[in-house]
């Protein structure tokens, strides 16, 4: 009996890779498909060792999020090269800012994150059944995007309370992935906040992933990753006034960036 479950199983991993090999969209499905039951099923263990650890809600689970994620680069043979980690260690709460191409990206986050640390994400993440209970836990701040209002004045009490509770907040700037190779236009949102803190907004650069990664060609294959954390911009003094300026000055020096680290798209990338 035994041994025919393991010559059904065989023969359907068998099968699989052949498939795998013959149609890249078999290939992309099967491989997302995959870092989408790892992410449910390692957010439901997780979820339980936060609430064992931490009891409940708590910057501090984002430790053991961060633990069990940076495991998952190698079930898809990627690589992270990282540059600049000193320039986290900024005394006190912090804006972190960084472009966003992928769920994949969950990966990349949690490879630099910084202790203390949460990010905004929309509210639609948290029915994403037991990853959305492991985002609530990590203290995750869900935007609801179709109401500026209601985004604005959840913004505001974090400005608030990163301070009170010497928090860093991670805001993608783009406000939704994009995996062309280049930057969105920045909504105002991570700007304001950090200027009401009046802390500093720390970018972060992520290098495209359009060489191994590609939504649109079904093009899903291993890879390596840079990352650069940029130095800290300062925002004391500064007033709504400068939020358009503040964000100009992140936009390019994070498409600087982002060009320097993977080429202009379309362009020959250095494959170094
Ligand atoms: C263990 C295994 C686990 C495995 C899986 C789990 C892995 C990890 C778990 C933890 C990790 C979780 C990570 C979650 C990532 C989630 C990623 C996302 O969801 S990205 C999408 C959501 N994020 C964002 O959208 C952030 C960026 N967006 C903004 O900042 C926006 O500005 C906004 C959403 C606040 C508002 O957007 P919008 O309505 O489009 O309006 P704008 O055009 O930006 O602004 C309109 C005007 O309002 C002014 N403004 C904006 N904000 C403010 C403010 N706070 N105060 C005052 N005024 C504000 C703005 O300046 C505009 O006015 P203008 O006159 O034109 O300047
Ligand atoms: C009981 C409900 C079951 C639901 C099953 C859900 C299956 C998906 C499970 C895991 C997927 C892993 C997701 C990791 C988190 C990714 C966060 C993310 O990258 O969100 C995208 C968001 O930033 C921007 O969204 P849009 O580009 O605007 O769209």
């Amino acid at each position: 009996m035994e041994m025919g479950w393991l010559l059904w199983g065989t023969a359907v991993l068998l099968l699989l890779h052949v498939l795998m090999q013959l149609s890249p969209t078999v290939n992309f499905a099967l491989r997302i498909g995959f870092y989408c039951v790892l992410c449910l099923l390692a957010s439901a263990l997780a979820a339980v060792a936060c609430l064992l650890v931490n009891g409940g809600r708590t910057v501090k689970n984002m430790r053991i999020i961060k633990a069990v994620v940076k495991t998952f680069k190698y079930f898809f043979g990627l690589r992270f090269e990282v540059k600049g980690l000193e320039n986290f260690k900024v005394e006190g709460p912090a804006v972190i800012l960084s472009n966003h191409q992928s769920v994949l990206d969950m990966m990349g986050l949690m490879e630099v994150l910084p202790d203390n640390c949460v990010q905004v994400g929309k509210k639609e993440l948290m029915y994403m059944g037991s990853v959305g209970l492991i985002m609530y836990l990590g203290g995750v701040i869900f935007i609801n995007r179709k109401s500026t209002s209601s985004a604005k004045m959840v913004m505001s009490e974090v400005a608030k309370t990163m301070v009170a509770e010497n928090v860093k907040v991670w805001v993608y700037p783009e406000g939704t992935r994009n995996c062309t190779g280049d930057l969105l236009p920045f909504k105002k949102g991570a700007f304001h906040l950090a200027v009401q803190a009046q802390v500093p907004v720390i970018p972060v650069v992520y290098s495209s992933f359009t060489s191994f990664y590609n939504p649109k060609t079904k093009l899903f294959t291993s890879g390596k990753i840079k990352v650069e954390v940029l130095p800290p911009i300062e925002t004391k003094g500064l007033t709504s006034d400068d939020v358009t300026d503040l964000s100009d000055r992140c936009f390019s020096t994070m498409r600087e960036t982002l060009f320097r680290l993977s080429g202009h798209p379309g362009e020959a990338k250095d494959s170094s």
